[in-house]
């Protein structure tokens, strides 16, 4: 596993160096205006973190921050907060949750897209997208970038609804029938995307049966071996 993640890293690119001047209206070849630190504008790098609902991707999103230092954006975080704003796609979002469906992917990318925009962080952990290929094809085109790596929290079906079910964070998606719904949509369109990142050799399976602290202790190689 450790020398796929070494291969991996040809295939980073440097950093641009860019003239201060022209910070202002530099683009990194993306179609978003990526924030300039020091002279310099760093490509983006971005890594998407997959997994059933309630595998943990969250909770060890929490740990990667702490320890390397990533900006985590949550998409179904991103929904639920555009969900109680003001927003024109507050009730559409809030039925596709409930009834555990995918919200269209302009709407999602375009939240993703606000973040990376407005942040001084260059590196990303995406959480709990693409949820499709649909999604993925989406980001693609919109962000004009892929991902440097996709992690997979591979966790047992029976597992991830006794967590989810104990999660009590007042989510309208963590009850029973919404959970089951969630399931499905998982494997009939989030596993053909993990399926796709495979065969690129960008997928790390990390078993996500264990503690908190022994699913990172899968999980801190992975970055470690990435020098960023
Ligand atoms: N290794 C673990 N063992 C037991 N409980 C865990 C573990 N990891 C996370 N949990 C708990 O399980 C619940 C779900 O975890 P988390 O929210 O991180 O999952 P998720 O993959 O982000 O789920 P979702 O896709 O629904 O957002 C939380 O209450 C969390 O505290
Ligand atoms: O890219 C995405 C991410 C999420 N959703 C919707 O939100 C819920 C909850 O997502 P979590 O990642 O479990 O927090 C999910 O079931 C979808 O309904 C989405 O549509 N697109
Ligand atoms: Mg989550």
């Amino acid at each position: 596993m450790w020398r796929r993640a070494t291969l991996f890293l040809r295939v980073l690119e440097p950093p641009i160096h860019i003239n201060a001047s022209l910070s202002q209206t530099f683009t990194t070849g993306f179609p978003f205006h990526f924030q300039e630190k020091d002279g310099i504008c760093p490509k983006p790098l971005i890594t998407f973190v997959l997994g059933g609902p309630g595998s943990g991707k969250g909770t060890q999103c929490g740990k990667i921050v702490e320890t390397f230092g990533f900006k985590h954006l949550s998409a179904g975080d991103l929904l639920r907060r555009e969900m109680v704003s003001d927003s024109e796609y507050g009730s559409m979002i809030m039925n596709t949750i409930g009834e555990g469906r995918i919200v269209p992917s302009e709407v999602t990318v375009k939240l993703i897209l606000r973040e990376m925009e407005s942040s001084d962080n260059h590196k990303f952990l995406i959480d709990g997208f693409p949820r499709s290929q649909e999604n993925r094809i989406a980001f693609e085109q919109i962000i004009g970038a892929e991902p440097h790596m996709v992690l997979f929290f591979d966790c047992p079906e029976e597992e991830m609804v006794k967590r989810v079910l104990s999660r009590n964070q007042g989510r309208i998606d963590d009850n029973i029938n919404t959970i089951k719904n969630r399931l499905q949509v998982f494997e009939s369109l989030n596993l053909p995307v993990i399926d796709y990142y495979a065969k690129k050799g960008k997928l790390y399976r990390i078993n996500a049966v264990g503690t908190v602290d022994e699913i990172f202790e899968h999980v801190r190689p992975v970055f470690e071996a990435c020098e960023f």
